[in-house]
Protein backbone atom coordinates (compact mmCIF):
# COMPACT_ATOMS: atom_id res chain seq x y z
CA UNK A 1 0.00 0.00 0.00
CA UNK A 2 1.13 3.89 -0.89
CA UNK A 3 1.86 5.34 2.71
CA UNK A 4 2.65 9.12 3.57
CA UNK A 5 4.46 10.21 6.71
CA UNK A 6 4.57 13.43 8.62
CA UNK A 7 6.05 14.45 11.66
CA UNK A 8 5.53 17.19 13.40
CA UNK A 9 7.67 18.83 16.33
CA UNK A 10 4.87 21.33 18.21
CA UNK A 11 5.40 23.57 21.23
CA UNK A 12 4.24 20.62 23.42
CA UNK A 13 5.67 17.12 21.87
CA UNK A 14 6.10 15.16 18.51
CA UNK A 15 3.29 13.62 16.97
CA UNK A 16 3.89 11.22 13.99
CA UNK A 17 1.36 10.21 11.63
CA UNK A 18 1.36 7.69 8.39
CA UNK A 19 -1.52 7.49 6.01
CA UNK A 20 -2.78 6.46 2.69
CA UNK A 21 -3.42 8.16 -0.55
CA UNK A 22 -7.15 8.26 0.74
CA UNK A 23 -6.26 10.64 4.06
CA UNK A 24 -6.89 6.82 6.35
CA UNK A 25 -4.95 6.84 9.06
CA UNK A 26 -2.66 4.05 9.25
CA UNK A 27 -0.38 4.64 11.94
CA UNK A 28 0.29 6.93 14.93
CA UNK A 29 2.36 8.20 17.54
CA UNK A 30 2.93 11.24 20.27
CA UNK A 31 5.45 11.77 22.68
CA UNK A 32 5.53 15.31 24.60
CA UNK A 33 8.93 16.87 25.82
CA UNK A 34 8.99 19.66 27.93
CA UNK A 35 9.82 23.66 27.88
CA UNK A 36 12.28 25.11 30.21
CA UNK A 37 11.08 28.00 32.08
CA UNK A 38 13.79 29.69 33.97
CA UNK A 39 12.62 32.80 34.77
CA UNK A 40 8.71 34.50 34.00
CA UNK A 41 8.25 34.89 30.68
CA UNK A 42 11.22 32.85 29.59
CA UNK A 43 10.66 29.70 27.29
CA UNK A 44 13.49 27.22 25.89
CA UNK A 45 13.77 23.47 25.02
CA UNK A 46 16.63 21.19 24.16
CA UNK A 47 17.10 20.25 20.29
CA UNK A 48 18.31 16.67 21.72
CA UNK A 49 15.09 15.76 23.02
CA UNK A 50 13.47 16.44 19.54
CA UNK A 51 15.72 14.21 18.19
CA UNK A 52 15.22 11.29 20.64
CA UNK A 53 11.28 12.25 20.15
CA UNK A 54 11.84 11.69 16.56
CA UNK A 55 13.28 8.18 16.91
CA UNK A 56 10.79 6.95 19.51
CA UNK A 57 7.70 8.11 17.71
CA UNK A 58 8.40 7.18 14.14
CA UNK A 59 9.95 3.58 15.56
CA UNK A 60 6.43 3.26 17.09
CA UNK A 61 4.74 3.95 13.99
CA UNK A 62 6.76 1.22 11.90
CA UNK A 63 5.60 -1.65 14.74
CA UNK A 64 1.87 -0.36 14.45
CA UNK A 65 2.33 -1.66 10.78
CA UNK A 66 2.58 -5.05 9.18
CA UNK A 67 4.38 -4.09 6.53
CA UNK A 68 6.26 -1.35 8.08
CA UNK A 69 6.98 1.45 6.04
CA UNK A 70 6.79 -0.72 2.89
CA UNK A 71 5.35 1.08 0.50
CA UNK A 72 6.29 4.50 2.05
CA UNK A 73 6.50 7.67 -0.63
CA UNK A 74 7.78 10.70 0.98
CA UNK A 75 8.19 12.27 4.47
CA UNK A 76 7.54 15.95 5.67
CA UNK A 77 8.94 17.56 9.49
CA UNK A 78 7.01 20.53 10.29
CA UNK A 79 7.61 22.13 13.82
CA UNK A 80 6.30 24.86 16.10
CA UNK A 81 7.52 28.20 14.13
CA UNK A 82 11.26 30.32 13.40
CA UNK A 83 12.75 29.28 16.97
CA UNK A 84 16.09 29.58 16.03
CA UNK A 85 18.73 26.81 17.00
CA UNK A 86 22.38 28.34 16.86
CA UNK A 87 25.27 26.40 15.98
CA UNK A 88 28.93 26.59 16.22
CA UNK A 89 31.65 25.77 13.34
CA UNK A 90 31.72 21.92 14.38
CA UNK A 91 27.88 21.93 14.36
CA UNK A 92 27.34 21.94 17.62
CA UNK A 93 23.87 23.40 19.41
CA UNK A 94 25.97 26.67 21.05
CA UNK A 95 22.82 26.93 23.83
CA UNK A 96 19.42 25.00 23.99
CA UNK A 97 16.86 26.84 21.97
CA UNK A 98 14.16 29.82 22.88
CA UNK A 99 11.35 29.41 21.62
CA UNK A 100 8.43 31.10 19.66
CA UNK A 101 6.65 31.97 23.04
CA UNK A 102 9.99 33.32 25.14
CA UNK A 103 9.09 36.66 26.26
CA UNK A 104 12.78 38.08 27.41
CA UNK A 105 13.20 40.65 24.20
CA UNK A 106 11.06 43.05 25.07
CA UNK A 107 13.69 45.32 25.86
CA UNK A 108 15.19 44.88 22.32
CA UNK A 109 11.53 45.01 20.72
CA UNK A 110 11.34 48.61 22.35
CA UNK A 111 14.23 49.88 20.96
CA UNK A 112 13.88 47.98 17.77
CA UNK A 113 10.57 49.37 17.20
CA UNK A 114 11.77 52.87 18.15
CA UNK A 115 14.77 53.04 15.80
CA UNK A 116 13.73 51.03 13.30
CA UNK A 117 9.64 50.26 13.28
CA UNK A 118 8.95 51.40 10.13
CA UNK A 119 12.26 50.16 8.28
CA UNK A 120 10.82 46.05 9.95
CA UNK A 121 7.46 46.73 9.46
CA UNK A 122 7.42 47.31 5.76
CA UNK A 123 10.76 44.99 5.05
CA UNK A 124 9.34 41.84 6.88
CA UNK A 125 5.47 42.77 7.23
CA UNK A 126 5.63 42.39 10.79
CA UNK A 127 5.91 44.46 14.04
CA UNK A 128 9.11 43.92 16.29
CA UNK A 129 7.61 41.44 19.29
CA UNK A 130 9.52 38.91 21.32
CA UNK A 131 7.32 35.94 19.66
CA UNK A 132 10.20 36.46 16.56
CA UNK A 133 13.66 35.26 15.75
CA UNK A 134 15.37 39.13 15.18
CA UNK A 135 14.84 40.59 18.85
CA UNK A 136 15.54 37.16 20.26
CA UNK A 137 18.76 37.17 18.33
CA UNK A 138 19.10 40.88 19.57
CA UNK A 139 19.16 39.47 23.03
CA UNK A 140 21.17 36.73 22.91
CA UNK A 141 23.89 39.38 21.09
CA UNK A 142 23.77 41.50 24.10
CA UNK A 143 23.23 38.71 26.53
CA UNK A 144 25.37 36.20 26.12
CA UNK A 145 27.98 37.77 23.27
CA UNK A 146 30.21 34.59 23.62
CA UNK A 147 27.48 32.64 22.60
CA UNK A 148 26.63 35.17 19.60
CA UNK A 149 30.56 35.07 18.33
CA UNK A 150 30.26 31.02 18.03
CA UNK A 151 27.38 31.28 15.44
CA UNK A 152 28.11 29.85 12.22
CA UNK A 153 24.91 28.36 11.54
CA UNK A 154 21.22 29.10 12.38
CA UNK A 155 18.15 26.32 11.48
CA UNK A 156 14.75 26.56 13.03
CA UNK A 157 13.46 23.48 14.57
CA UNK A 158 11.60 21.58 11.72
CA UNK A 159 15.27 22.45 10.03
CA UNK A 160 17.20 21.13 12.51
CA UNK A 161 15.25 17.67 12.57
CA UNK A 162 15.03 17.51 9.10
CA UNK A 163 18.64 18.26 8.57
CA UNK A 164 19.94 15.69 10.92
CA UNK A 165 17.57 13.01 8.74
CA UNK A 166 18.84 14.19 5.30
CA UNK A 167 22.23 16.02 5.64
CA UNK A 168 20.66 19.04 4.28
CA UNK A 169 20.72 23.00 5.03
CA UNK A 170 17.70 24.75 4.17
CA UNK A 171 13.97 26.49 5.43
CA UNK A 172 11.00 27.18 4.11
CA UNK A 173 9.55 30.65 3.14
CA UNK A 174 7.14 30.00 6.12
CA UNK A 175 9.74 29.55 8.36
CA UNK A 176 11.90 32.52 6.91
CA UNK A 177 9.12 34.96 7.06
CA UNK A 178 8.50 34.17 11.33
CA UNK A 179 11.95 34.81 11.81
CA UNK A 180 11.67 38.55 10.59
CA UNK A 181 14.91 38.50 9.10
CA UNK A 182 13.18 37.75 5.50
CA UNK A 183 12.09 40.08 3.08
CA UNK A 184 8.73 39.30 2.79
CA UNK A 185 8.17 41.37 -0.74
CA UNK A 186 11.05 39.98 -2.59
CA UNK A 187 11.13 36.71 -0.30
CA UNK A 188 15.07 36.41 0.06
CA UNK A 189 17.03 36.78 3.32
CA UNK A 190 17.04 40.75 4.11
CA UNK A 191 20.71 42.11 4.77
CA UNK A 192 19.03 45.52 6.09
CA UNK A 193 17.46 43.34 8.90
CA UNK A 194 20.36 41.01 9.48
CA UNK A 195 22.72 44.37 9.92
CA UNK A 196 20.60 45.53 12.66
CA UNK A 197 21.41 42.57 14.79
CA UNK A 198 24.94 41.96 13.46
CA UNK A 199 24.50 38.81 11.66
CA UNK A 200 26.27 37.64 8.89
CA UNK A 201 23.45 36.26 5.94
CA UNK A 202 25.81 33.43 5.24
CA UNK A 203 24.60 31.78 8.81
CA UNK A 204 21.16 31.40 7.60
CA UNK A 205 19.89 28.29 5.33
CA UNK A 206 19.11 28.24 1.82
CA UNK A 207 14.67 29.00 1.13
CA UNK A 208 13.28 26.31 -0.67
CA UNK A 209 8.99 25.81 -1.38
CA UNK A 210 7.45 24.09 1.25
CA UNK A 211 6.42 21.02 -0.97
CA UNK A 212 9.96 20.58 -2.53
CA UNK A 213 12.07 17.41 -2.22
CA UNK A 214 14.80 19.03 -0.07
CA UNK A 215 17.02 15.66 0.24
CA UNK A 216 16.38 11.43 1.15
CA UNK A 217 16.92 9.76 4.36
CA UNK A 218 20.61 9.13 5.60
CA UNK A 219 21.43 5.32 5.65
CA UNK A 220 22.36 6.27 9.39
CA UNK A 221 18.87 7.34 10.36
CA UNK A 222 17.65 4.47 8.48
CA UNK A 223 19.12 1.99 10.58
CA UNK A 224 17.93 3.64 13.84
CA UNK A 225 14.49 4.47 12.84
CA UNK A 226 13.55 1.67 10.15
CA UNK A 227 12.46 4.47 7.65
CA UNK A 228 13.70 3.56 4.18
CA UNK A 229 16.92 5.13 3.27
CA UNK A 230 16.91 6.93 0.45
CA UNK A 231 13.56 8.19 1.18
CA UNK A 232 12.76 11.38 -0.23
CA UNK A 233 11.99 14.37 2.36
CA UNK A 234 10.53 17.99 1.62
CA UNK A 235 10.62 20.65 3.39
CA UNK A 236 8.13 21.15 5.42
CA UNK A 237 6.74 24.39 6.97
CA UNK A 238 5.37 25.50 10.26
CA UNK A 239 3.09 23.68 12.24
CA UNK A 240 0.32 26.24 11.82
CA UNK A 241 0.41 26.35 7.76
CA UNK A 242 0.26 22.38 8.04
CA UNK A 243 -2.34 21.98 10.61
CA UNK A 244 -4.54 24.94 9.15
CA UNK A 245 -4.25 23.05 5.95
CA UNK A 246 -5.11 19.55 7.35
CA UNK A 247 -8.26 20.95 8.34
CA UNK A 248 -9.38 21.78 4.84
CA UNK A 249 -9.15 25.24 4.93
CA UNK A 250 -7.88 25.88 1.48
CA UNK A 251 -9.65 29.33 0.01
CA UNK A 252 -9.87 32.80 0.86
CA UNK A 253 -12.16 33.85 3.62
CA UNK A 254 -11.91 30.19 5.57
CA UNK A 255 -11.50 30.96 9.24
CA UNK A 256 -9.25 28.43 11.78
CA UNK A 257 -9.37 28.40 15.67
CA UNK A 258 -6.42 27.07 16.89
CA UNK A 259 -6.24 25.55 20.06
CA UNK A 260 -2.65 24.34 20.63
CA UNK A 261 0.31 25.47 22.44
CA UNK A 262 -0.42 28.65 21.05
CA UNK A 263 -3.90 30.07 20.56
CA UNK A 264 -5.00 31.07 16.85
CA UNK A 265 -7.67 32.34 14.95
CA UNK A 266 -6.28 32.99 11.53
CA UNK A 267 -7.77 33.67 8.08
CA UNK A 268 -6.87 32.41 4.75
CA UNK A 269 -6.12 35.20 2.08
CA UNK A 270 -4.84 35.16 -1.09
CA UNK A 271 -2.70 38.43 -0.45
CA UNK A 272 -0.48 39.52 1.93
CA UNK A 273 -2.43 41.99 4.08
CA UNK A 274 0.24 43.36 6.36
CA UNK A 275 -1.07 44.86 10.05
CA UNK A 276 0.54 46.05 13.23
CA UNK A 277 -1.97 43.48 14.96
CA UNK A 278 -1.86 40.96 13.31
CA UNK A 279 1.04 38.26 11.56
CA UNK A 280 1.41 37.90 7.88
CA UNK A 281 2.49 34.05 6.75
CA UNK A 282 2.94 32.80 2.98
CA UNK A 283 0.36 29.76 3.40
CA UNK A 284 1.67 25.99 2.84
CA UNK A 285 -1.23 26.08 -0.12
CA UNK A 286 1.21 28.02 -2.56
CA UNK A 287 0.28 30.89 -3.84
CA UNK A 288 -2.11 32.09 -0.75
CA UNK A 289 -1.22 33.80 2.64
CA UNK A 290 -2.92 33.45 6.15
CA UNK A 291 -3.45 36.33 9.08
CA UNK A 292 -2.41 34.99 12.13
CA UNK A 293 -4.55 36.80 15.47
CA UNK A 294 -2.79 34.70 18.74
CA UNK A 295 -2.66 34.36 22.40
CA UNK A 296 0.32 32.72 23.47
CA UNK A 297 -0.90 30.54 26.16
CA UNK A 298 -4.20 28.46 24.99
CA UNK A 299 -3.77 24.42 25.73
CA UNK A 300 -0.49 24.67 27.11
CA UNK A 301 -2.35 26.86 30.27
CA UNK A 302 -4.52 22.84 30.56
CA UNK A 303 -1.98 21.64 30.50
CA UNK A 304 0.37 23.91 32.92
CA UNK A 305 -3.08 23.54 35.18
CA UNK A 306 -2.66 19.53 34.48
CA UNK A 307 0.73 19.81 36.13
CA UNK A 308 -0.14 21.92 38.99
CA UNK A 309 -3.35 21.54 40.30
CA UNK A 310 -4.06 17.79 38.86
CA UNK A 311 -0.70 15.91 39.66
CA UNK A 312 -2.09 13.04 41.81
CA UNK A 313 -5.31 12.72 39.32
CA UNK A 314 -2.72 12.59 36.80
CA UNK A 315 -0.92 9.56 37.98
CA UNK A 316 -3.84 7.75 38.61
CA UNK A 317 -5.46 7.72 35.52
CA UNK A 318 -1.68 7.29 33.81
CA UNK A 319 -2.23 4.20 35.99
CA UNK A 320 -5.42 3.03 34.82
CA UNK A 321 -5.15 4.10 31.14
CA UNK A 322 -7.34 6.96 30.93
CA UNK A 323 -7.11 10.33 29.88
CA UNK A 324 -6.35 13.30 32.59
CA UNK A 325 -7.59 15.52 30.98
CA UNK A 326 -11.40 14.17 30.26
CA UNK A 327 -11.43 13.78 34.46
CA UNK A 328 -10.94 17.85 34.51
CA UNK A 329 -13.22 18.36 31.72
CA UNK A 330 -15.58 16.46 33.59
CA UNK A 331 -14.73 18.57 36.50
CA UNK A 332 -15.08 21.50 34.54
CA UNK A 333 -18.49 20.16 32.70
CA UNK A 334 -20.43 20.35 36.42
CA UNK A 335 -19.97 23.72 37.05
CA UNK A 336 -22.20 26.66 35.79
CA UNK A 337 -21.06 28.65 33.07
CA UNK A 338 -19.33 31.51 34.18
CA UNK A 339 -18.19 29.85 37.85
CA UNK A 340 -19.84 31.94 39.37
CA UNK A 341 -17.59 35.40 39.07
CA UNK A 342 -14.39 33.08 38.73
CA UNK A 343 -12.66 34.59 35.31
CA UNK A 344 -9.13 33.57 34.27
CA UNK A 345 -6.83 35.99 32.37
CA UNK A 346 -4.26 33.25 29.95
CA UNK A 347 -1.01 35.44 29.53
CA UNK A 348 1.11 32.89 31.21
CA UNK A 349 3.81 33.94 28.86
CA UNK A 350 2.75 37.44 28.27
CA UNK A 351 0.27 37.87 25.49
CA UNK A 352 0.32 39.14 21.71
CA UNK A 353 -3.05 39.84 20.60
CA UNK A 354 -4.43 42.11 21.03
CA UNK A 355 -1.56 43.82 24.11
CA UNK A 356 1.74 42.41 22.55
CA UNK A 357 3.20 42.51 26.06
CA UNK A 358 5.75 40.52 27.17
CA UNK A 359 4.56 41.46 30.51
CA UNK A 360 1.14 40.43 30.94
CA UNK A 361 0.35 37.82 33.54
CA UNK A 362 -2.55 35.48 33.84
CA UNK A 363 -4.85 35.40 36.22
CA UNK A 364 -7.59 33.58 38.56
CA UNK A 365 -10.29 37.09 39.51
CA UNK A 366 -12.56 36.80 41.40
CA UNK A 367 -11.93 33.82 43.67
CA UNK A 368 -13.95 33.16 46.75
CA UNK A 369 -14.65 30.44 49.54
CA UNK A 370 -17.20 28.04 47.38
CA UNK A 371 -14.90 27.85 44.51
CA UNK A 372 -13.34 24.48 43.58
CA UNK A 373 -10.92 23.07 41.41
CA UNK A 374 -13.69 22.25 38.61
CA UNK A 375 -14.77 26.22 38.82
CA UNK A 376 -10.88 26.62 38.20
CA UNK A 377 -10.93 24.19 35.36
CA UNK A 378 -13.68 25.68 33.42
CA UNK A 379 -12.86 29.33 34.52
CA UNK A 380 -9.34 28.53 32.34
CA UNK A 381 -11.28 26.68 29.44
CA UNK A 382 -13.66 30.14 29.11
CA UNK A 383 -10.82 32.08 29.67
CA UNK A 384 -8.69 31.52 26.60
CA UNK A 385 -11.57 31.32 24.56
CA UNK A 386 -12.65 34.93 25.62
CA UNK A 387 -8.71 35.27 24.94
CA UNK A 388 -9.55 34.08 21.12
CA UNK A 389 -12.60 36.22 21.32
CA UNK A 390 -10.43 38.98 21.40
CA UNK A 391 -8.26 37.79 18.76
CA UNK A 392 -11.78 37.57 16.87
CA UNK A 393 -12.51 41.03 17.52
CA UNK A 394 -8.75 41.70 15.34
CA UNK A 395 -9.74 39.84 12.81
CA UNK A 396 -13.06 41.09 12.06
CA UNK A 397 -10.85 44.05 10.31
CA UNK A 398 -10.07 41.67 7.34
CA UNK A 399 -13.76 39.58 6.86
CA UNK A 400 -17.35 39.74 7.90
CA UNK A 401 -17.62 36.39 6.26
CA UNK A 402 -17.77 34.20 9.59
CA UNK A 403 -19.32 31.56 8.09
CA UNK A 404 -16.50 29.02 7.36
CA UNK A 405 -14.96 28.32 10.74
CA UNK A 406 -13.29 24.84 11.46
CA UNK A 407 -11.91 24.49 15.37
CA UNK A 408 -8.57 22.21 15.16
CA UNK A 409 -5.28 21.45 18.06
CA UNK A 410 -5.10 18.93 21.00
CA UNK A 411 -7.68 21.13 22.60
CA UNK A 412 -10.03 20.57 20.52
CA UNK A 413 -10.45 17.03 21.52
CA UNK A 414 -12.21 18.48 24.79
CA UNK A 415 -15.88 18.90 23.51
CA UNK A 416 -16.33 21.22 26.36
CA UNK A 417 -14.15 23.58 24.90
CA UNK A 418 -15.27 23.34 21.76
CA UNK A 419 -19.16 24.23 23.06
CA UNK A 420 -17.59 26.95 24.80
CA UNK A 421 -15.89 28.55 21.85
CA UNK A 422 -18.64 28.34 19.82
CA UNK A 423 -21.05 30.01 22.85
CA UNK A 424 -18.49 32.79 23.28
CA UNK A 425 -17.96 33.54 19.45
CA UNK A 426 -21.77 32.73 19.21
CA UNK A 427 -20.93 31.06 15.56
CA UNK A 428 -20.96 27.99 14.18
CA UNK A 429 -17.83 25.80 14.20
CA UNK A 430 -16.80 22.73 12.58
CA UNK A 431 -14.47 20.08 13.28
CA UNK A 432 -12.55 18.06 10.97
CA UNK A 433 -11.97 14.67 11.26
CA UNK A 434 -8.13 14.21 10.86
CA UNK A 435 -6.38 18.22 11.65
CA UNK A 436 -3.14 17.63 12.81
CA UNK A 437 0.20 19.32 11.67
CA UNK A 438 1.70 15.46 11.19
CA UNK A 439 -1.70 14.82 8.86
CA UNK A 440 -0.98 18.06 6.81
CA UNK A 441 2.29 17.02 6.92
CA UNK A 442 2.07 13.98 5.52
CA UNK A 443 -0.74 15.66 2.78
CA UNK A 444 1.95 17.94 1.67
CA UNK A 445 4.82 15.25 1.00
CA UNK A 446 2.44 13.49 -1.01
CA UNK A 447 1.76 16.49 -3.15
CA UNK A 448 6.00 17.21 -3.17
CA UNK A 449 6.46 13.57 -4.34
CA UNK A 450 3.58 13.97 -6.78
CA UNK A 451 1.21 11.49 -5.04
CA UNK A 452 -1.56 14.51 -5.78
CA UNK A 453 -0.98 16.55 -8.57
CA UNK A 454 -1.42 19.90 -6.09
CA UNK A 455 -2.67 20.69 -2.37
CA UNK A 456 -6.11 21.22 -3.96
CA UNK A 457 -6.45 17.65 -4.91
CA UNK A 458 -4.51 16.69 -2.05
CA UNK A 459 -7.38 17.83 0.57
CA UNK A 460 -10.22 16.96 -1.76
CA UNK A 461 -9.28 13.40 -1.53
CA UNK A 462 -8.11 13.25 1.91
CA UNK A 463 -10.16 15.92 4.49
CA UNK A 464 -13.27 15.36 5.66
CA UNK A 465 -15.29 16.42 8.09
CA UNK A 466 -16.29 14.90 11.51
CA UNK A 467 -18.46 17.18 13.78
CA UNK A 468 -20.22 20.55 13.71
CA UNK A 469 -20.89 22.62 17.03
CA UNK A 470 -23.65 24.64 17.16
CA UNK A 471 -23.84 27.87 20.12
CA UNK A 472 -26.22 28.40 22.38
CA UNK A 473 -27.15 32.09 21.87
CA UNK A 474 -28.48 32.54 25.69
CA UNK A 475 -25.60 31.40 26.17
CA UNK A 476 -23.72 33.41 24.50
CA UNK A 477 -25.46 36.48 25.96
CA UNK A 478 -24.95 35.81 28.90
CA UNK A 479 -20.77 35.37 27.82
CA UNK A 480 -20.73 38.68 26.28
CA UNK A 481 -21.49 40.06 29.81
CA UNK A 482 -18.60 38.07 31.22
CA UNK A 483 -16.28 39.18 28.38
CA UNK A 484 -17.07 42.93 29.41
CA UNK A 485 -15.55 42.09 32.93
CA UNK A 486 -12.81 40.26 31.35
CA UNK A 487 -11.87 42.81 29.43
CA UNK A 488 -12.31 45.82 32.11
CA UNK A 489 -9.87 43.42 33.86
CA UNK A 490 -7.15 43.02 31.72
CA UNK A 491 -7.31 46.73 30.22
CA UNK A 492 -6.85 48.19 33.91
CA UNK A 493 -3.91 45.39 34.30
CA UNK A 494 -1.28 47.14 32.42
CA UNK A 495 0.42 49.08 35.46
CA UNK A 496 0.59 45.80 37.68
CA UNK A 497 2.26 44.24 35.17
CA UNK A 498 4.74 46.19 34.58
CA UNK A 499 5.44 46.40 38.60
CA UNK A 500 5.41 42.76 38.56
CA UNK A 501 7.72 42.12 35.94
CA UNK A 502 10.16 44.82 38.17
CA UNK A 503 9.55 43.25 40.91
CA UNK A 504 10.58 39.36 39.35
CA UNK A 505 13.55 40.63 37.47
N1 LIG B 1 -8.66 15.69 25.83
C1 LIG B 1 -8.15 16.92 25.89
N2 LIG B 1 -8.88 17.95 26.34
C2 LIG B 1 -8.38 19.21 26.38
N3 LIG B 1 -7.13 19.52 26.01
C3 LIG B 1 -6.35 18.54 25.57
C4 LIG B 1 -6.80 17.20 25.47
N4 LIG B 1 -5.79 16.44 24.99
C5 LIG B 1 -4.76 17.29 24.79
N5 LIG B 1 -5.10 18.54 25.12
C6 LIG B 1 -4.26 19.77 25.05
O1 LIG B 1 -3.67 19.82 23.79
C7 LIG B 1 -2.33 20.30 23.90
C8 LIG B 1 -1.52 19.72 22.79
O2 LIG B 1 -2.08 20.12 21.58
P1 LIG B 1 -1.22 20.23 20.26
O3 LIG B 1 -2.11 20.74 19.20
O4 LIG B 1 -0.53 18.94 20.02
O5 LIG B 1 -0.19 21.34 20.72
P2 LIG B 1 1.25 21.71 20.20
O6 LIG B 1 1.19 21.55 18.70
O7 LIG B 1 1.43 23.10 20.62
O8 LIG B 1 2.23 20.80 20.84
C9 LIG B 1 -1.87 19.91 25.30
O9 LIG B 1 -1.10 20.95 25.82
C10 LIG B 1 -3.16 19.75 26.07
O10 LIG B 1 -3.34 20.83 26.94
O1 LIG C 1 3.17 30.71 14.79
C1 LIG C 1 3.66 30.66 15.88
C2 LIG C 1 4.68 31.58 16.31
O2 LIG C 1 4.73 32.68 15.44
C3 LIG C 1 3.19 29.72 16.87
O3 LIG C 1 1.78 29.69 16.75
C4 LIG C 1 3.76 28.35 16.81
O4 LIG C 1 3.96 27.83 15.53
C5 LIG C 1 2.96 27.50 17.73
O5 LIG C 1 2.62 26.27 17.37
P1 LIG C 1 1.92 25.26 18.39
O6 LIG C 1 3.00 24.55 19.12
O7 LIG C 1 1.04 26.03 19.29
O8 LIG C 1 1.14 24.31 17.49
Amino acid sequence: MKKLFGVDFGTGGCKATVIDLEGNILASAFQEYPSEHKKPGWSEQDPALWIEAFINTVTACRTQMNDGFGGMLGLAVTASTHNAVLLDGNGQVIRHCIMWNDQRSGEQCRYLKEKHGEEIFKIGMQMPTPTWTLPQLQWVRENEPENYKKIRRLMFTKDYIRSWVTGDFCTDIVDAQGSLLFDARKQCWSEELCNMVGLPVEVLPEIRKTKEIVGTVREEVSKQTGLPGGLPVIAGCSDTAAEDFSAGAVKNGQIIIKLATAGNVNLVTDQAVPHDKTFTYPYSVEGKWYTVTATNSCASAYRWMRDSLYPAEKEQCDREGRDVYLLMDEQAASVELGCQGLLFHPYLLGERCPYFNPNARGDFFGVSMIHKKGHFARALLEGVAFSLYDCLQVLKEFTDNMEDIVIIGGGAKSPLWCQIVSDIFGLEVKMPQNAESSFGGALLAGVGVGAFADELEAAGKCIRMKKTYYPDMENHKKYMELFEIYKEIADMSGSVWKKLAEFSA
